[in-house]
């Protein structure tokens, strides 16, 4: 079928390209295959119908040969043939793709590693999905353990063009090792659009985060552009194709920073196949109120700190109250005593019992109904079930709950906190003094619920009294992206979302930039419920040049201490410029335009970061300069390429050219200095190619070397 032509047979790279032409006709036929598919033969509902038809075009969508991603980058060859529990997920019929347009093989087998499987019509793999175990190899293999891998290949392409491969020998002990050039060109390659995929190039202690076992959480550590993001990404795609069934059902989530940081990793999913993966802020998931106030720093970090989840208890059960009166039940002629001391005893065990406000207020009226049954049973009667029922929904039992187990609405719980200081006394006696009490309350409440002064941190708090009535439902996996900026309440809050599931716990101590920030892993995993989490630590960057991040870590004895600095895969001489401003503030901009203008004369996109309050007059001064730009989040392009970013939202993003305005701003744009310089050390973090940075006054002394 895939007869080689001619010169195949001489030429390696045309072998390999007579592999990828066959392998696209392979797609294209599998995607006719379901593109044929006649729904009127399927029995059944419109609904079901419907459903497939979905279903199908999720599918087509999944076929879809994009232009500008190769449908394979690597090949394996192994040295033996693979065992049978291998085999069977390279997903086809037969066992490898082995003499199909690849030319034929005797000993071991050959794989060709991409983006999605893809047979032949046989059913025979051409190409194999990257997160098959027949995969792992072209990740993991080494001179050391070649995992029986003889030689591992890595193909160039240009333009959609397979133009270069790269081979590694692995049991020739006469080669030796070469760092890959087809690696640092796809490092080096420009970062114009959203996030791209790093599939063809996952390093080994990457792809243990991104393989680990869905059971346990992972929580990494890494300095900026070690690629904690691009691993979060792709571990959801391994999950979702390792664990489809189970995920489908469950569900997963990736958590991150804010709507700009969602853009801007978004297409990373789908490039990889996996289109139902929900994104979300941690205020997104908390929003059962109207966010409308902003908190002080203290009362916010009083508010996200663990000792409020006690408060919260104490609040949600402050309703429980011990019956002194007897329920009377009438039915017919008959009236059935249950003894205040009988009601006592129940409501004190369904006190003591682990089980949600809110299912222990439902459970309440059974129990007093199965009370009355015994008695019924005692004086001879013999009720079955549904007398039961009728009993708990008698008018006597329902006074009864209703008076000792009211009903709790969670945002008029938290309402009455922080608005009733005497309540809030109360709930908080001996956890929070009254300073921190005083600290926490509003000062004008609104006239209602719903015009009342939220806060994002009262969301966190009516989420927690939401979790104590009833349970909140977990999903199946949670990818939480900068989580060195939660509180203790809000990884409470993630961690409800995993309780039954896992979660990749993705971050970097010293970009830590609320008041609350992480201290320590530990503490933090301890909070989100998941203490035995595993701790792995990424060093090596992959976005910002040697030159630059050797700069940025002067910062670190000063906002991380305990932190050693990254290293960096990119030497880049000259990609670090400082430019010193005499002539005051006009300067000052007119040097930022200029540095502007400069890096937009290259390849790639530009970010010019800058404090937040200094954005509006930078803006108006680009504008004057003709110089369009766009808001961090849209999508740049070769035409639009220049970003300005606020230093509040400059996290996890990154840009070809950076040009960092004034550093001395963006410290004091913060409400203390360790805050100030970890902001700044995010900024200094941006760059792929060149740091510019422009200032008037004095930089932070931390950073004179
Ligand atoms: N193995 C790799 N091969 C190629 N590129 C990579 C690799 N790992 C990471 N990168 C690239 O390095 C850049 C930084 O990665 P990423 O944004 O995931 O880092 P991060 O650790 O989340 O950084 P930050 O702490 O600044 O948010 C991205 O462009 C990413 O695609």
């Amino acid at each position: 079928m895939h007869a080689p032509t001619d010169h195949s047979a001489t030429d390696p790279l045309q072998r390999e390209r007579d592999h990828l032409a066959a392998s696209r006709s392979a797609l294209k036929a599998m995607r006719e295959d379901v593109e044929s598919l006649d729904l009127r033969d399927v029995t059944g509902t419109w609904v079901s119908a419907a459903v497939l038809q979905n279903q199908i075009e999720q599918r087509i969508a999944a076929l879809a040969d994009l232009a500008h991603t190769p449908l394979f980058f690597g090949r394996l060859d192994y040295l033996h043939a693979i065992s049978e529990h291998l085999a069977e997920d390279t997903g086809g019929g037969a066992r490898s793709a082995s003499g199909k347009g690849g030319g034929g093989r005797r000993a071991g087998e050959r794989f060709y590693i991409g983006r999605r499987h893809v047979h032949d019509s046989d059913g025979d793999p051409m190409v194999i999905d990257w997160r098959a175990p027949v995969s792992q190899p072209f990740y993991r293999a080494s001179r050391t353990d070649p995992m029986d891998v003889e030689r591992r290949r890595r193909f160039g392409y240009t333009g959609g063009e397979l133009t270069a491969y790269e081979d590694e020998n692995l049991t020739d002990p006469a080669e030796s090792d070469t760092r890959s050039a087809l690696l640092a060109a796809e490092i080096e390659k420009p970062r114009v659009g959203p996030m791209r995929d790093i599939v063809a190039t996952i390093q080994p202690e990457q792809d243990e985060i991104v393989r680990a076992d869905i059971a346990g959480t992972v929580c990494v550590q890494g300095a900026p552009g070690t690629g904690k993001t691009a691993v979060g990404l792709h571990r959801v795609a391994y999950l979702l194709y390792a664990h489809r069934e189970r995920l489908a059902r469950t569900g997963t989530l990736v958590i991150g920073p804010n709507r700009s940081f969602l853009h801007y990793i978004e297409q990373v999913l789908p490039a990889l196949g996996e289109l139902d993966v929900a994104q979300a802020t941690v205020q997104e998931l908390v929003g059962h109120v109207e966010v409308r106030g902003a908190d002080t720093a203290e009362a916010a970090t009083v508010k996200g700190d663990a000792r409020m989840a006690e408060v919260l208890r104490r609040a949600v059960r402050s309703g429980i109250s011990l019956p002194t009166e007897p329920c009377m039940v009438i039915r017919g002629s008959r009236r059935w005593r249950v003894p205040a001391y009988e009601l006592v005893e129940i409501i004190e065990e369904l006190k003591d019992r682990d089980v949600r406000y809110g299912a222990a207020g439902e459970a309440l009226p059974q129990r007093i109904a199965h009370a009355v049954l015994l008695k019924m049973e005692q004086s001879g009667e013999a009720p079955d079930d549904r007398v039961q029922d009728a009993v708990a929904r008698n008018s006597a039992v329902k006074a009864v709950v209703k008076q000792c187990w009211p009903p709790v609405d969670p945002a008029k719980l938290v309402h009455r906190l922080l608005t009733d200081a005497e309540f809030l006394a109360e709930c908080a006696e001996g956890i929070l003094d009254a300073e921190e009490q005083a600290a926490i309350r509003w000062t004008k409440p609104g006239r209602s619920l719903k015009t009342a002064p939220w806060t994002p941190a009262d969301a966190v708090l009516v989420d927690e009294a939401a979790d104590l009535v009833q349970r909140t439902p977990s999903l199946g996996h949670v990818v939480l992206d900068e989580a060195q900026d939660l509180s203790p309440m809000q990884y409470r809050a993630v961690g409800r979302r995993c309780s039954t599931g896992s979660a990749t716990v993705l971050g970097d101590l010293a970009q830590g930039t609320t008041p609350w920030a992480t201290g320590s892993w530990p503490e933090a995993l301890q909070h989100l419920g998941k203490p035995t989490a595993h701790i792995e630590e990424l060093t090596t960057g992959f976005r910002v040049p040697e030159e630059v991040i050797a700069y940025a870590s002067r910062l670190l004895p000063a906002i991380a201490p305990g932190l050693a600095p990254a290293t960096s895969i990119r030497d880049t001489p000259g990609s670090l410029a400082i430019d010193r401003v005499l002539d005051g503030p006009d300067g000052l901009t007119e040097a930022v335009i200029e540095g502007c203008r400069k890096a937009l004369a290259r390849e790639g996109s530009t970010g010019l970061i800058a404090a937040d309050d200094r954005i509006p007059l930078l803006a108006e001064a680009l504008t004057e300069a003709g110089l369009p730009f766009l808001a961090p989040g849209t999508e740049t392009s070769t035409e639009a390429r220049l970003t300005l970013v606020p230093a509040s939202l400059a996290k996890g993003l990154e840009y070809d050219y950076v040009v960092l305005d004034e550093p001395a701003a963006v410290v004091a744009g913060e409400p203390d200095e360790r805050t100030g310089l970890r902001r700044l050390y995010v900024a200094l973090t941006r760059a792929v190619s060149g740091l510019m940075v422009v200032h008037s006054e004095p930089l932070p002394e931390q950073l004179r070397g």
